[in-house]
């Protein structure tokens, strides 16, 4: 069933990444519909994040930059959904729009690259990253690390990775594996750096009252990657953090409970509050107490970066 004579029209950003994930979207739709090749049309829209490359994300603005040209085109309906990073995806979204539908995760781990391992880095390292998370867990396991900030899509970090501007870079392996890059980099375990919020699951946006959009979406969400970022971004919410804030989490389905772990770091690194608990994945509430608590447990240097 297509739901009119045209095309549905898939929202996305125009880098490589966001185009793979797109076609991964486009794709799943067809399938789960049999609906032929061209029933999905990929609609770019260029957003002021892949326009302005020099400064951090944090300091222009924050996560929104990838989000508000998507938005317009939403509410605008020059788009009937958009694709995105969940990762991305500010936790408070505009009632109008809802998250429909994520994709089966894909890896949530980091990969390092430049060097085989963290010990294998010379001394006072240079690791390149605008991630205040991996910034604070490099620097938890290399303090003679030097942090310089890392922009620009992941052909752009590994160019500059190449032309020797640091030792290394962190990059997600979901990225680096949907660009057909799955042999750079080593992966490091979960127990070393716990991931980003929502890293590695892509979801799709539509408007809140489009019931047969949301209809054909729900076809192709996945309900444990769903489950999962969900309870990240209900810790985010607890959390009241910032792209400013070195935050960490991540959620497994552990029989029919979720298993959330979730940490912030001190830039530093020396400071670490960290927490685990299984939750029902039905209570929101649970995973933004935990947010709540590890504020409640860090000390007020800590807490002062997640305050707006
Ligand atoms: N902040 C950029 C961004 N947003 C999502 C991904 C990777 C894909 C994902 O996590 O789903 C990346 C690049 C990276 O962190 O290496």
């Amino acid at each position: 069933m297509i739901l009119s004579e045209r095309p549905l029209r898939l929202g996305t950003r125009g880098s490589p990444l966001a185009l793979a994930q797109a076609r991964m979207t486009a794709r799943a739709l067809c399938d789960a519909h049999g609906w032929p090749d061209g029933a999905v049309a990929i609609v770019t829209v260029q957003t002021s994040g892949d326009r302005i490359q020099d400064r951090a994300l944090a300091e222009i603005g924050g996560k929104a930059l990838w989000t508000k040209e998507l938005d317009r085109a939403l509410v605008e309906r020059e788009i009937d959904f958009a694709v995105h990073s969940m990762k991305d995806v500010e936790t408070l979204r505009p009632s109008a729009i809802r998250i429909a539908a994520m994709l089966p995760r894909a890896d949530v781990r980091d990969r390092l690259v430049g060097a085989d391992s963290f010990d294998a880095l010379p001394a006072n390292p240079v690791v390149g990253t605008s991630s205040p998370r991996r910034a604070a867990q490099v620097t938890r396991l290399r303090p003679d690390a030097t942090i310089t900030l890392f922009r620009g899509n992941v052909a752009t970090r590994l160019a500059k990775l190449a032309a020797g501007d640091v030792h290394a870079t962190l990059l997600a392996a979901a990225g680096l594996d949907r660009l057909g890059q799955g042999d750079v980099g080593v992966t490091i375990p979960i127990d070393m750096m716990l991931p980003a919020p929502s890293q590695g699951a892509v979801g799709i946006e539509a408007l809140a009252d489009n019931d047969a959009v949301l209809a054909v979406l729900a076809a192709i969400s996945d309900r444990d990657t769903f489950d999962c970022v969900m309870a990240e971004r209900n810790l985010l919410m607890g959390l009241g953090g910032t792209c400013h804030s070195p935050i960490a989490a991540l959620a497994l389905v552990d029989g029919d409970r979720l298993h959330l772990r979730a940490e912030i770091i001190s830039p530093n690194g020396q400071e670490t509050v960290s927490e685990d608990a299984r939750i029902d994945p039905q209570d929101r509430d649970a995973a933004q107490a935990m947010g709540r608590r590890l504020l409640d447990r860090a000390s007020p240097a800590l807490r002062s970066l997640f305050e707006a």
